[in-house]
């Protein structure tokens, strides 16, 4: 009997001191999930992934912009309203990316997305320049160029179900593996081990993440996923690296100036080669900025990772729910193709630039498909200083979810919030909406610095794709089950039948 009353009251202090400390009391003040004896809320979550991303959806719905997640030593808030957002973001103090990015360390290391603080500052302002209008132009070549791929594939495949997912990220990682390294990538033994591996890292990393018992990088890497990882990563960063050796040579071997190449002169007409090799101003960049003491060789190569990665997945996933959403509302792909002949005419023309300025109505449709289905469903910081988020103080060492999924989906902020309506972009609706309340490239200091490059590459997409073909509808928005991941992915493909337009625009 008095051994069970000192285990009894040995788990009752165990309870206490992992739930009554400091930062425990603080955080439990702010409404949560049930609390289970000693583990907090750690049971609450362990779902398979499927299962995971629905629980998050019905306790945002359960609560008001603001819960908490709480199980010792872990302490993490949840927040989906536009109000404590803005707190987070605009402020550069809680710009560290939280332990959730972890996974994607072996992989980025300290390239861009990963970085914080002086050395995130430095790189931000090398790579800024790599996304001004002007140097846009320049991969703008390689964008019409994939996305004339994509169509060549799709009028071999009219009127079958497409699974959309594999299309799109083909052409999208052609797309900046094009404009961050320009090299292409072909069907042949190097590229294609490339492609694989990105395809498998991607894949691993996903796999990873809803296993929790792989968390810790010591099993992860005795497990059968940690050991693909490090293949996959060594093809990755092998092919990373000869790119980059190869470029460096080129430049030396033929005198390139990279100072005159960089200026802001709009010579897009003009030159848009090296000998044969296409200009890459991204690559191109980083070797200048090497050449000026700012960056090693290491850096360029973390940065270079970096892009592939951020730079094919999101926009894939933009562009698959953008289709299957214009397949599902046909009037408002009708109405597409209205401004598409406003622009066009009878001709068959490709796409200018500036073209895609003047699609106003396809650019709020694309918008509203990244509010309904934003590619990165959530954001994480990690909060090093005590702050106010409301009314409830949140402690130094918690972990902050955006959840712009769930802010997107807010009835006050977007009214009848699952319906897809390209107006809601009109600019003096905008207007009325606190300027958080949108945010598929996140806000602040450290937005996405592709969203230029990414809206340019859909809008060309979508209005190719529209001009070709007429989208049908396969998979319907209520057939869709997402999973808890770092891009927004569908559990099952997703699919839309591509018909041949009588008359191409
Ligand atoms: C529809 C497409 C895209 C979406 C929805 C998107 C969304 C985002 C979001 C939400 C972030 C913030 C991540 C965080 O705070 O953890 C981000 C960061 C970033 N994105 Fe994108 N992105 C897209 C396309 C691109 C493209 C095409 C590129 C490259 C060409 C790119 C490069 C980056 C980089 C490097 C960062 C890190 C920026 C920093 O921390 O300074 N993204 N993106």
């Amino acid at each position: 009997m008095i051994y069970l009353l000192l285990v009894v009251a040995f788990l009752i202090g165990v309870h206490f001191l992992f739930n009554y400390n400091e930062k425990a009391v603080l955080l439990r003040k702010i409404p949560g999930l049930k609390d289970s004896f000693i583990i907090g809320n750690a049971l609450e979550i362990l779902y398979p992934p499927v299962k995971l991303f629905e629980l998050g959806r019905k306790i945002a719905n359960e609560h008001n912009g603001i819960y908490r997640f709480w199980s010792f030593p872990y302490g993490a808030i949840n927040i989906y309203n536009p109000e404590d957002i803005e707190v987070i973001l605009s402020n550069m103090e809680y710009h560290q990316k939280s332990l959730i990015y972890n996974f994607l360390k072996p992989w980025l290391q300290d390239g861009l997305l990963l970085s914080y603080g002086e050395k995130w500052q430095n790189r931000r302002k090398i790579l800024t320049p790599a996304f001004h209008f002007n140097i846009l132009r320049r991969y703008y070549v390689s964008l019409q160029e994939n996305t004339n791929r994509l169509v060549e594939t799709l009028n071999k495949t009219l009127d079958t179900e497409i699974d959309l997912i594999p299309v799109m990220s083909e052409c999208t990682l052609k797309s900046i593996c094009e404009s961050a390294m320009g090299t292409r990538l072909s069907d042949e033994s190097n590229d294609k081990q490339y492609k694989n591996a990105i395809y498998e890292l991607g894949h691993l990393i996903v796999q990873r993440f809803v296993r929790v018992y792989l968390f810790a990088d010591f099993f992860f890497n005795l497990s059968p996923l940690g050991k693909k990882q490090k293949k996959s990563l060594s093809v990755i960063h092998n092919f990373t690296r000869k790119v980059i050796k190869d470029r460096k040579k080129l430049i030396i071997d033929n005198g390139i100036s990279l100072v005159n190449e960089m200026g802001e002169k709009d010579d897009y007409e003009s030159e848009i080669m090296y000998g044969k090799k296409k200009k890459t101003a991204m690559l191109d960049l980083l070797i200048l900025a090497e050449q000026e003491g700012l960056i090693d060789n290491a850096g360029i190569k973390e940065e270079v990772d970096t892009f592939m990665f951020e730079g094919h997945d999101t926009t894939a996933s933009g562009l698959t729910y953008c289709l299957m959403l214009l397949a599902n509302y046909p009037e408002i792909q009708d109405n597409i193709i209205m401004e598409l002949k406003e622009i066009f005419g009878d001709t068959k023309r490709a796409t200018r630039i500036e073209d895609l300025n003047a699609m106003r109505y396809l650019d709020r449709c694309i918008k509203e498909s990244l509010r309904l289905y934003p590619p990165v469903p959530f954001i994480s910081r990690q909060i090093n200083e005590e702050v106010q988020l409301s009314n409830y103080t949140v402690p130094a060492g918690t972990v902050c979810n955006i959840y712009i999924y769930d802010l997107h989906r807010r009835e006050n902020l977007f009214p009848n919030p699952s319906v897809f309506d390209p107006d809601r972009f009109l600019p003096g609706n905008v207007a009325k909406r606190h300027c958080y309340a949108y945010i598929p490239f996140s806000a602040g200091p450290r937005n996405c610095i592709g969203q230029k490059f990414a809206m340019m590459q859909m809008k060309l997409v979508v209005s190719t794709l529209l001009r070709n073909f007429k989208l049908l509808p396969v998979t319907s928005c209520s057939d869709l089950k997402f999973q808890a991941d770092i891009v927004l992915r569908n559990s099952e493909p997703v699919y839309v039948k591509f018909e041949k337009r009588e008359s191409v625009i």
